[in-house]
């Protein structure tokens, strides 16, 4: 490459890793990857076609602009790859125009993907504490088809269904399940292979891999496996590369029989940009939610989770903390945790007084007031409509029942009065509120399926995700 003038190199370097921030210049523009300028072209050696393929899609427009400031020209971009014996030719990117590059108020457009850079592996399983088990997860209709499909598959070992997947919002036990079922499958196969990790972990190990050229050792750990473990594999989404590399070990396992069991945070099919091969794939088996437990299924896990801290915690500050804290089980435990706490360094009663104390601040914030908008917003999210789009005059179904749902949830947890609820949805009168409210009742009284968004099965299952999202 001409021009590798090391100063010309060096500064080229800087520049790329100010708009690249440390971390992602780190990753990718580390040793084996260099800079230089030729004539008009900014040339970048990569190691292998993998690394030209990432800096080319995400980071060239950040290339053009950093070799722009260095230089004062606009250059090209063309990559010269150490392991193809021919420079590749056609491989130019030319540089967009650069009020085009800045018309999105000065930043620089990338891909969403790589904003982060992919976290060093932290497998929550290999934290130290031991893994929780099936035995201690308390039941109650919220996640008892998922329990029972855990014990299911741990005692048919994938024979029943394969894969098992298990979604549900933040803090409700999919970890939970995954370390259960591990621990168990261990427990009756002493000698098996079990991979267990995140997706997270998977990713990084396949980057690592491919940078090392070390892509077998790579796949022989994960498809010579007897069991395979996978937590949050919605973080593979947008991950092209990855998720072929995914799909094939699925495939590779799959085809042995070997159980899978993945969890995610949504239901496969509304894992946005999660290609369609893995997504189905997923659906080939049993696919399991774990929803918000419900009061009572609430002050079961307190009680239980006192008991294994060896706490007499009485009843009434059980229902106190059930009836505030309503969105995870994480929170719910975190509750308990720090009252249990100030009991001790206080010194006093833990009784409903010293509970009202020490979690004010938590249940305050946890009630937050919903507003109007809030709604609207949590609707227009889920629904992938705009605001006006959900409040037009149009009656097709895709519109007036994601807008009926507002309504319902409007008067539900905002405390405004019909009125208010009918102007802001459009400017309807307090009438066509009573009525969708009455309508979504009935849905929710006859179990009503709704095909109207994948992943949901039931109006009660999109109301459910609606009230997640709005924290209620
Ligand atoms: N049904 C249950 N019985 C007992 N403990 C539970 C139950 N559900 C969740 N927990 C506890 O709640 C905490 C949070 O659960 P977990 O980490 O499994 O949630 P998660 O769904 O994986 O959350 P995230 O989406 O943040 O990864 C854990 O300590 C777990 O043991």
């Amino acid at each position: 490459m001409v021009g590798h003038h090391g100063d010309v190199e060096s500064t080229l370097r800087t520049a790329v890793a100010e708009r690249l921030g440390e971390g992602r210049f780190g990753l990718w523009f580390g040793e084996g990857v260099r800079l230089g300028v030729a004539d008009d072209a900014l040339e970048v050696g990569v190691p292998n076609a993998f690394f030209r393929e990432w800096i080319q899609g995400h980071f060239a427009t950040n290339l053009i602009e950093a070799a722009e400031a260095v230089t004062g020209r606009t250059l090209r971009l063309t990559f010269q790859v150490a392991d193809e014996a021919e420079p590749r030719v056609g491989n130019l990117i030319e540089p967009k125009p650069a009020d085009e590059r800045r018309k999105h108020g000065g930043t620089v457009p990338i891909a969403p993907e790589p904003q982060t850079p992919p976290q060093r592996d932290r497998p929550r399983n290999q934290q130290a504490r031991p893994p929780r088990r099936l035995e201690d997860f308390v039941t109650g209709p919220c996640n008892r088809l998922a329990q029972a499909a855990a014990v299911e598959m741990v005692q048919t070992a994938g024979a029943s269904f394969n894969p098992l997947v298990i979604h549900a919002g933040v803090g409700l036990g999919k970890t939970h399940l995954l370390e259960g079922i591990g621990h168990a499958l261990r427990a009756r196969n002493p000698g098996m292979k079990l991979v267990q990790g995140t997706a997270e972990a998977f990713t990084n190990g396949f980057l690592d891999a491919m940078r090392a050229g070390n892509l077998g050792a790579f796949r022989s750990r994960y498809r010579r496996a007897d069991a395979l473990i996978i937590d949050d594999v919605h973080f593979l989404a947008a991950k092209r590369a990855t998720q072929d590399e995914f799909l094939h070990t699925f495939n590779a396992l799959i085809a042995e029989g070997v159980p899978i069991i993945v969890a995610a945070d949504q239901h496969p099919r509304r894992i946005a940009r999660l290609t369609d091969e893995l997504a189905t794939r997923f659906l080939g088996g049993m696919v399991v939610k774990l929803d918000a437990p419900a009061p009572d299924t609430r002050a079961a896990i307190l009680k239980a989770k006192a008991l294994a801290r060896g706490v007499d915690v009485p009843n009434t500050v059980i229902n106190y903390i059930a009836e505030h804290l309503r969105a995870s089980v994480r929170e719910l435990e975190g509750a308990l945790h720090s009252l249990i706490a100030h009991a001790v360094l206080t010194g006093k009663r833990l009784d409903l007084a010293l509970a009202k104390t020490a979690l004010r601040d938590t249940i305050r914030h946890t009630a937050a007031a919903v507003g109007l908008r809030d709604v609207e917003r949590a609707v227009c999210q889920l629904f992938e409509l705009d605001a006006e789009t959900l409040k037009s005059d149009s009656r097709v179904r895709a519109l007036s029942y994601p807008r009926m749902m507002a309504m319902y949830l409007a008067r539900k947890h905002t405390g405004a009065a019909y009125s208010e609820i009918g102007r802001h949805f459009g400017g309807r009168n307090h009438s066509t509120v009573i009525s969708a409210e009455k309508k979504v009742l009935g849905w929710l009284r006859d179990e009503e399926r709704s095909a109207l968004l994948a992943g949901f099965e039931t109006v009660s299952d999109i109301l459910a995700a609606l009230e997640r999202t709005l924290g209620t």
